[in-house]
């Protein structure tokens, strides 16, 4: 097969950042995706409704004319967070998710929460309202191993949580770990998890061995091969717990490349072609549909897109870099030549 017109997809899991960074990092997501769930973790963060609302407009008015690109919204959860603003953004539309950062656990996390009881009266809410919360699943318990932190987060937060407060819809981001794809998959319909591209095309030895390459440094850290073919079996399953959040992180060179870099691979230029070129190695051209069309939209109970992507097999090439008033941005992967491409044809959403 050398053309795929697929269902528009969607992207659960984005960052879009603001200013320089935003206006040359949207149309890549644009050209691809209806909508994608947008992250809130901008210094400082999306905590209010009028927070978000004023993103979203800056969003809008840096979205490329004709695109039909749709922000979906999302708010910062912090130990302040009011459960009547939460339900007032929600009622609205203004938002479809609250994004619970462990304070530490990642970019822009320093206003995440630290006291999970700070919080109960608002994941009871959203709980009631049917409102998702999206998790950046990691511990940051120093007796913890960077490796495992996932895992910790299921035993020691999420299980527990999950019972406390049963029907809160959960969306577990950018898993990383078999002991994650597990939990989910015996989590019933409450229990979501977005998988981004670079998980599903690298483990920790492409990052480390035989040189160490910045560009691959994300978080949740890569983990060894078993677990990202745990990752790859679930995107292939057809099981609609998995949907597509490529978790795309720009971050310009110059904040990657130093002594301590910044976590985060730039996906978003090549999400779906390189989606399409493991998909296609997999056997499982027909499965990328689901995967990044439609569970998705299901587990939001969201319309299912009605316009479609066309993606159409090339020569393999490396790709160029995406330059910005604040510097390049390497694409991810700067090492590897992508066989597909997006084509002209194909009609936005
Ligand atoms: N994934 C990352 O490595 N980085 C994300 C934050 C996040 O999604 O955890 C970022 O905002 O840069
Ligand atoms: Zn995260
Ligand atoms: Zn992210």
């Amino acid at each position: 097969m050398d053309r795929l017109t697929l269902r528009r997809p969607d992207d659960w899991h984005l960052h879009l950042r603001d200013g320089a960074v935003m206006r040359a990092v949207l149309p890549h997501t644009a050209t691809q995706f209806a909508r994608a769930l947008v992250m809130p973790n901008l210094v400082p963060p999306v905590v209010t409704a009028a927070d978000a609302a004023d993103y979203r407009d800056r969003i809008l008015a840096a979205n490329p004319r004709g695109s039909g690109f749709r922000p979906l919204m999302t708010l910062y959860l912090t130990e302040e967070t009011q459960p009547r603003d939460v339900r007032a953004a929600a009622e609205i539309g203004l938002i479809i998710a609250v994004k619970l950062y462990p304070a530490g656990a990642t970019t822009n996390s320093a206003s995440g929460v630290r006291d999970m009881g700070k919080v109960m009266r608002v994941l009871e809410n959203m709980a009631q309202i049917g409102l998702p919360l999206c998790v950046h699943g990691e511990v940051v318990d120093s007796d913890v191993d960077i490796f495992d932190r996932e895992a910790a987060f299921i035993d020691r937060v999420l299980d527990p949580l999950r019972r406390q407060i049963p029907g809160l819809r959960v969306v577990m981001e950018h898993v990383t770990t078999r002991d994650a794809v597990e939990y989910v998959r015996s989590g019933g319909d409450d229990l979501g998890a977005t998988i981004t591209v670079h998980h599903l095309v690298l483990n920790r030895n492409h990052m480390l061995a035989g040189g160490i390459r910045p560009h691959y440094y994300c978080l949740p850290v890569l983990k060894r091969e078993t677990h990202r073919r745990a990752l790859v079996e679930a995107a292939l399953s057809g099981d609609s717990s998995f949907f597509l959040g490529t978790d795309s992180a720009p971050h310009v060179d110059a904040a990657k490349l130093q002594p301590c870099g910044c976590a985060g691979c730039f996906t978003a230029p090549v999400a779906m072609p390189l989606l399409a070129d493991l998909f296609d190695a997999e056997g499982a051209l027909d499965r990328l549909e689901g995967f990044a069309s439609e569970h998705g939209a299901r587990f939001y109970g969201l319309p299912l897109n009605t316009g479609t992507l066309t993606l159409e097999r090339k020569a393999p090439t490396l790709l160029a870099n995406v330059e910005t008033d604040d510097g390049p941005l390497t694409v991810f992967d700067p090492g590897r030549a992508i066989g597909w491409r997006v084509a002209e044809e194909g009609c936005a959403p």
